[in-house]
């Protein structure tokens, strides 16, 4: 369980991100876009932040939305890496059309 956050901390970085939601096990956000294809553009930016970060999210996608769940596969929980992944998702889908 190493550097998991608590369930406190996750609800604090919550409040600080968009349209997010969760817990420890996991951090979710759903998202529509104007089409499939600029779904899909967002998918392949949020691609290029992941390999940064090298911190994939998990992502489902349906037509025009896009859902996001962030968790440290490896830690077994929620970690700081994920909040900064979802950071840089809040950004992306920020700037999409
Ligand atoms: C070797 C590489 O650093 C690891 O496999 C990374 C890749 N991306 C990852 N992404 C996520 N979400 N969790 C991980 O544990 C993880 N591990």
């Amino acid at each position: 369980m190493a550097n998991v956050l608590t369930a406190d901390a996750v609800r604090d970085e919550l409040g600080a991100l968009t349209g997010w939601s969760g817990d420890p096990t996991g951090i979710t956000r759903t998202v529509e876009l104007v089409s499939f294809p600029a779904a899909v553009a967002v998918v392949d930016r949020v691609a290029a932040a992941a390999e940064e970060l090298d911190h994939h999210p998990d992502i489902d996608i349906r037509w025009r939305t896009l859902t996001f769940r962030c968790v440290t596969h490896s830690a077994g929980g929620v970690t700081r890496r994920d909040i900064e992944l979802a950071r840089r998702i809040d950004g992306i889908v920020g700037e999409a059309a």
